[in-house]
């Protein structure tokens, strides 16, 4: 759908600065276009001086916050390579990978000694939990310092949230910290950097990390190109340690914007109630539609479970509150409505793969399993992810051709070397046919190791080597959290529970990986938009001491957040509530359903109608 832009103040102003080689950031509310300008001012740049660029060998870069945010993007400038579209992470290691010596540099002067001066302060001389870890973490810091020196194998990055410097690994983090570093001393990198990209964009820009602001910044200081042009809002900064408050160089110009262009005229007085920095106002089409905005609040039970939780029984009594909600809403099956959680455990929980969650959430998963099975990625879920399932779902819906296609990119025995390379299209159909039908009854059935092991012995899926070793070892024997020995290697302790599931929970997890679920988590829906949003918010289900909507919305009932809990939570409310473009529905657990109600109406968040009771 071609959306027909409304020419806004802002853009003029954008288009200006970008004549006149000045920075820029563009501070708006939600639904304002921000990520639209962006890519109009990216078009402007294409347009008026792409042939000049093209012809010195320079780009423009677009930073961007997720790998989807990249796809979108790039595709609205029509994929042209004059863009240099990117996530941070992936734009700053292309910029500093090949500078090996400085990035050690990095590491041993500033980054590790950081952490390291960090584990000193933790540690008291006492025996407690924290002051133990503190001095096993500088103990392992000094002794991959000394390998760091000694050895000068490439450091590479990983994306994952731990790091190794013995190996030369960066996680995440480490990324972010070594390229500021080095950018901020490094005189001639910015050089390079100002003249090989004489526009740095950078959308979400709140949620970039203050030091890669100051970077940026410190590169394009000074008059004329290179500039920056920041876009974001720091009421949607919801990640930590991120930059929130961000402004360009010195001389830059802040650029905002009152327009939002995406919700109905109720949602956008209920989004001004929520923040006193800003008054929005219907900028386009959204003008007419007035939607809806409707609160009901419910009666919590009282936790009955260890730890202040729900007991299984107390979940069923919430999730059949939750259903007979979205009844009378009148939101039943035929109403596309986007659900959102606080927590992917609430999620779990409704889609089915809750044991699937326990366990990369538990005991024997580490943070790092815990991220990649949150994107799909872990070395156990990956073949599933990748393709076993799409087999076992062709094969029950006798699609041939999304059979031969799935088996053409993942299996071994099918590519054009494979051992099947000298059958005949009718042969390869039956063969794959045969493999499917056994791989589908066995998913009904039997084991994730059992499946695993089908596919690996009838080659329809490459086993990595990490996943061979551990299908072919013995099951290690009971699991001693006080062993450090154990601890270390917990990893196998998730993969033989793993290998115990059924696929069940599995399929359940993919459909809701590839967004085939109308299930999101607040956090996940950042930057998209729904005609019906539905948010769930239950404190005690989602058991998250971050946030508190019941002490931040309704603190006389509930009590007074803590000055952090206040500022996360009602980031992710703004969010959250601002994806509805049409009409939001808002199910509100409460201890004290009566009084919330009220104080929810003399706080001025809600009118009166919007509040009901269930
Ligand atoms: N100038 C405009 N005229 C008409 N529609 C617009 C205009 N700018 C944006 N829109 C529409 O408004 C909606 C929100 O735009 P966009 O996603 O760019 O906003 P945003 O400020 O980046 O949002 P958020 O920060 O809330 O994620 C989109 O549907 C977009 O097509």
């Amino acid at each position: 759908m071609t959306v027909t832009l409304k020419p806004t103040d802002a853009d003029t102003k954008i288009a200006e600065c970008i004549t006149k080689n000045i920075s820029f950031s563009v501070i708006a509310g939600a639904g304002s276009g921000k990520t639209t300008s962006l890519v109009e001012a990216l078009k402007g740049i294409q347009k008026s001086y792409g042939k000049e660029l093209r012809k010195n060998g320079q780009r423009v870069v677009c930073i961007t916050y997720t790998n989807r945010a990249v796809g979108v993007i790039s595709s609205r400038l029509g994929f042209d390579d004059i863009f240099f579209v990117s996530t941070l992470h992936g734009f700053l290691w292309a910029e500093i990978a090949r500078f090996q010596d400085a990035i050690r540099e990095a590491l041993r002067d500033a980054i590790i000694p950081q952490y390291m001066e960090k584990a000193r302060a933790k540690d008291n001389g006492g025996t407690s939990q924290t002051a133990q870890k503190a001095r096993k973490d500088l103990e392992r810091l000094t002794a991959e310092l000394a390998v760091l020196n000694e050895q000068k194998p490439p450091v590479f990055y990983e994306e994952t949230v731990i790091s190794d410097y013995s190996k030369c690994v960066l996680n995440h983090d480490d990324v972010i910290d070594v390229a500021a570093y080095m950018i901020m001393r490094k005189p001639l990198l910015r050089k390079g950097l100002g003249f090989k990209y004489p526009y740095i964009f950078v959308d979400e820009a709140q949620d970039t990390f203050p030091q890669v602001v100051e970077a940026l910044n410190a590169v394009c200081a000074g008059e004329g190109l290179p500039v920056v042009g920041y876009f974001g809002d720091p009421m949607q900064q919801i990640y930590d340690k991120r930059a929130g408050d961000f402004a360009g160089p010195e001389g830059s110009e802040k650029i905002p914007k009152e327009e939002n262009f995406r919700s109905s005229t109720t949602v956008i007085d209920l989004l001004n109630n929520f923040r006193t920095d800003l008054k929005q106002v219907p900028g386009g089409k959204n003008a007419d539609i007035e939607g809806s905005v409707s609160i009901t609040v419910v009666q919590a039970p009282d936790p009955a479970g260890p730890r202040k939780t729900y007991t299984a029984e107390q979940l069923d009594e919430v999730t059949a509150k939750f259903e007979e909600a979205v009844k009378l809403w009148g939101w039943t099956d035929d109403t596309p409505v986007k659900h959102l959680f606080l927590a992917r455990q609430m999620i779990a929980r409704r889609l089915g793969f809750v044991t699937l969650h326990r366990l990369f959430t538990g005991d024997y998963s580490s943070s790092r399993s815990q991220s990649d099975y949150e994107d799909g990625t872990h070395y156990l879920l990956k073949p599933f992810v990748d393709g076993i399932f799409q087999l076992v779902d062709a094969s029950r819906n006798s699609d041939a051709k999304k059979l031969i296609e799935t088996l053409r990119r993942i299996s071994p025995a099918f590519d054009d070397t494979g051992m099947n390379k000298d059958k005949t299209l009718k042969q390869m159909l039956e063969e794959a046919s045969k493999h499917a039908t056994a791989l589908a009854e066995k998913w009904e059935v039997n084991t994730v190791k059992e499946i695993l092991e089908y596919c690996s012995a009838s080659a329809l899926y490459p086993m990595s080597e990490r996943l061979s070793n551990q299908l072919a070892r013995v099951p290690r024997d009971a699991y001693d959290a006080g062993d450090e020995d154990h601890q270390r290697e917990k990893g196998d302790w998730l993969a033989d529970d793993f290998f115990k599931l059924k696929a069940d929970e599995l399929e359940k997890y993919i459909d809701f990986l590839d967004e085939n679920s109308p299930f999101s988590t607040q956090h996940g829906s950042k930057g998209e938009q729904y005609d019906n949003v539905l948010v769930m918010i239950d404190d005690i289900e989602a058991a998250w001491n971050n946030y508190s909507f019941s002490k931040v919305f309704t603190p006389n009932v509930a009590g007074d957040p803590t000055e952090r809990q206040k500022e996360l939570t009602q980031k992710l409310a703004y969010v959250c509530f601002s994806r509805a473009e049409v009409n939001l529905r808002i199910l509100f657990f409460s201890r004290d359903a009566a009084a919330a109600g009220k104080e929810l109406i003399d706080q001025c968040l809600f009118r009166e109608d919007q509040v009901s009771y269930l």
